[in-house]
């Protein structure tokens, strides 16, 4: 048996994802490195540095692009590849920079930045992995015999000093980004679950009205963009004031919780039932016509009515239902339909109650 959660879950919502906050934040250090790259390319430029003016300009409109893509909504496919050829450019610029030395050999200094970065862009794992290969790397470059791989001149104590560091800001940067991340998720958990439950029935469990409401414009979203069909059911249980005089009101909550679990365990995978108002429940099945609903709610009314709620040894409690029912259509919208549907139950009660009343039926009365 599915939960309502579960049921609600199906379609209905897009969650914010770790993912989406590294495109974020990615975003953000794309547009601050484009705009240092292009200061230091002017600066690159006035001391007559041109291959670094050079390397630094191409960087500089790279990293801006790339967030233009990142905010851009039609290029969301894109995002993924970005985000990893952007951290390739910068390794490649912190390699540049290792390389040559920069200007008077301050260049290594930028390649500090590079760790949270990575992790930010690519979260903890695949962000270790990417700064682990540039830490392998540059120090083949920085301790390769005779300083053959590197262009700009320096000392030992530098080099050995300047690995020190860079670990060190890694082991930091990866406890931040572990931390960070604890955090978001648990705060994206709590954000979902009340959200979650906003839409749901604190006595039941089942959907409440606004949950209902989410499901039914999004599967109404379907009649009119493809045509499909979706039927519409509202019950009522019959003469309920009465369980709650003879029995007791928290005899009267519990039969209303044994009903809606029955009703979830009973209906369809795709049928979801919600909570309308106090001894009112609304079905949707979606894709069945009228004629298919109301084979269907017979169905489920017949098994109802062979499991009563139990009080005690002597005593067992069967409810009986009205229920109304409408098919939803390019005509009749959703809300229509609950109109009608509520019709056709009043129309039940009116009748004699325990049936089931259609709106075609009702039109040919
Ligand atoms: N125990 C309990 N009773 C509820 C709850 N919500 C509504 N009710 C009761 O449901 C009863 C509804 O009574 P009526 O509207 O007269 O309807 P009915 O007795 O079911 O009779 P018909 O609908 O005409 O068959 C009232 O006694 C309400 O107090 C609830 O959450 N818990």
């Amino acid at each position: 048996m599915k939960s309502a959660l579960e049921r609600f879950n199906e379609g209905t919502e897009r969650h914010l994802t770790g993912v989406n906050h590294q495109r974020y934040l990615a975003g953000i250090y794309c547009v601050i490195g484009s705009f240092l790259c292009l200061i230091f390319c002017i600066n690159a430029l006035i001391d007559s540095k041109f291959y670094l003016a050079a390397v630094l300009f191409v960087v500089s409109i790279f990293l801006f692009i790339s967030y233009l893509i990142f905010h851009s909504k039609t290029h969301f496919y894109l995002h993924d590849t970005v985000r990893h050829i952007t951290l390739l450019g910068l390794f490649f610029l912190g390699g540049y920079l290792i390389y040559t030395g920069g200007v008077n050999n301050s260049g290594p200094l930028w390649v500090f930045i590079i760790p949270p970065v990575a992790l930010a862009f690519c979260g903890l794992k695949i962000g270790m992995l990417y700064n682990v290969t540039f830490l392998i790397v540059i120090c083949i470059f920085l301790f390769y015999p005779d300083d053959v791989l590197l262009a700009a001149d320096y000392t030992y104590e530098f080099k050995t000093r300047f690995i020190y560091s860079f670990l060190t800001t890694l082991a930091l940067s990866s406890f931040y980004e572990a931390a960070r991340y604890k955090s978001f998720s648990q705060l994206n958990k709590l954000t979902e679950k009340y959200k979650l439950e906003s839409k749901l029935d604190d006595l039941t469990g089942l959907l409440n009205r606004r949950g209902m409401w989410k499901k039914l414009n999004s599967e109404y979203d379907l009649v009119t963009s493809s045509g499909s069909t979706m039927t519409v059911a509202l019950w009522d249980i019959d003469h309920f004031k009465n369980v709650n005089d003879i029995h007791g009101h928290g005899v009267g909550d519990d039969v209303l919780k044994h009903v809606s679990d029955l009703a979830n365990k009973i209906i369809r995978s795709q049928d979801s039932v919600s909570r309308w108002g106090g001894e009112e429940f609304l079905l949707l099945m979606p894709e069945t016509n009228e004629a298919e609903a109301i084979d269907q709610v017979k169905y489920v009314c017949s098994l109802m009515a062979k499991r009563p709620f139990i009080l005690d040894k002597n005593t067992s409690i069967t409810v009986t239902f009205s229920v109304g029912i409408c098919e939803v259509s390019l005509d009749i919208d959703t809300e229509r339909a609950i109109m009608l549907s509520d019709k056709c139950l009043y129309h039940a009660k009116r009748t004699g109650r325990n049936k089931v009343v259609a709106f075609s039926e009702l039109n040919e009365d």
